[in-house]
């Protein structure tokens, strides 16, 4: 697996979920009750609960992609209050684009960002060797197996070099061997490049090596 060193002289980012509640709009109870919980910068966490206990609900939360009814997460001390691309998720679908390529798919989000071709082509470059995708940036994303496209995932999710990855069980559709050496991979890359790591799962039996906090 290559290496990456980050640029970044900071510890990673701080995590602190704080009296968060949750109801959904027509639910009559609530998904989430009292949800307190400290992530300190750089660690790997997995949260393990049963289905249905509000795990992705709490992920869309943290990456402000849904305001929780009360409480608040705050990252490195900011209120999150909307997405951004410091705090990325990772779904189980990889959801990438079928008609773009692989570098279409890993560049888009520094595309967006307005940053220069040579740079997008060099960085791209660099997270596919760091993916183990080299030589596969010309390859039409749907060519691709699962675990590759869950690659391909990741390295569009760290081309905007973010604070906090939170995985929404990316992986477990994939065969035992290939969720393995992904989970191994993606925590590696985290710790290079000071990256705060939280995977979600209702399978305690999916997840390898990861200090576990249960629901
Ligand atoms: N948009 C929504 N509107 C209403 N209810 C929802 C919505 N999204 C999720 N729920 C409900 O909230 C509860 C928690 O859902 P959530 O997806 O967070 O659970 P989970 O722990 O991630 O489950 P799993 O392990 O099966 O993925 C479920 O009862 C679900 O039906």
């Amino acid at each position: 697996m290559p290496a990456y060193r980050s640029k970044k002289s900071w510890p990673g980012a701080h995590i602190a979920i704080q009296g968060v509640n949750h109801r959904y709009r027509r639910s009559s109870s609530n998904v989430l009750s009292s949800i307190d919980l400290e992530i300190k910068p750089c660690e790997q966490l997995a949260l393990v609960g049963r289905s249905g206990c509000g795990k992705s609900t709490l992920l869309h939360i943290i990456s402000g992609l849904t305001k929780p009814t009360t409480g608040e997460i705050r990252i490195d001390g900011a209120l999150v209050e909307s997405p951004s691309p410091h705090w990325i998720m990772m779904f189980q679908q990889p959801n990438l684009y079928p008609w773009m390529s692989v570098a279409q798919n890993v560049g888009l989000g520094m595309k967006f960002a307005g940053r220069p071709k040579q740079e997008i082509a060099a960085r791209v470059d660099e997270l596919l060797h760091l993916v183990e995708l080299d030589g596969y940036g010309g390859r039409n994303a749907q060519e691709l197996s699962g675990g590759q496209q869950q690659r391909v995932a990741l390295a569009r999710s760290l081309a905007v070099d973010p604070e906090v990855l939170l995985l929404d069980e990316p992986f477990s559709a994939l065969d035992a061997v290939t969720r393995r050496a992904l989970q191994r991979d993606v925590r590696r890359i985290a710790e290079d490049m000071k990256i705060t790591l939280v995977i979600v799962t209702h399978d305690i039996r999916k997840l390898w090596q990861w200090p576990i906090v249960p629901w």
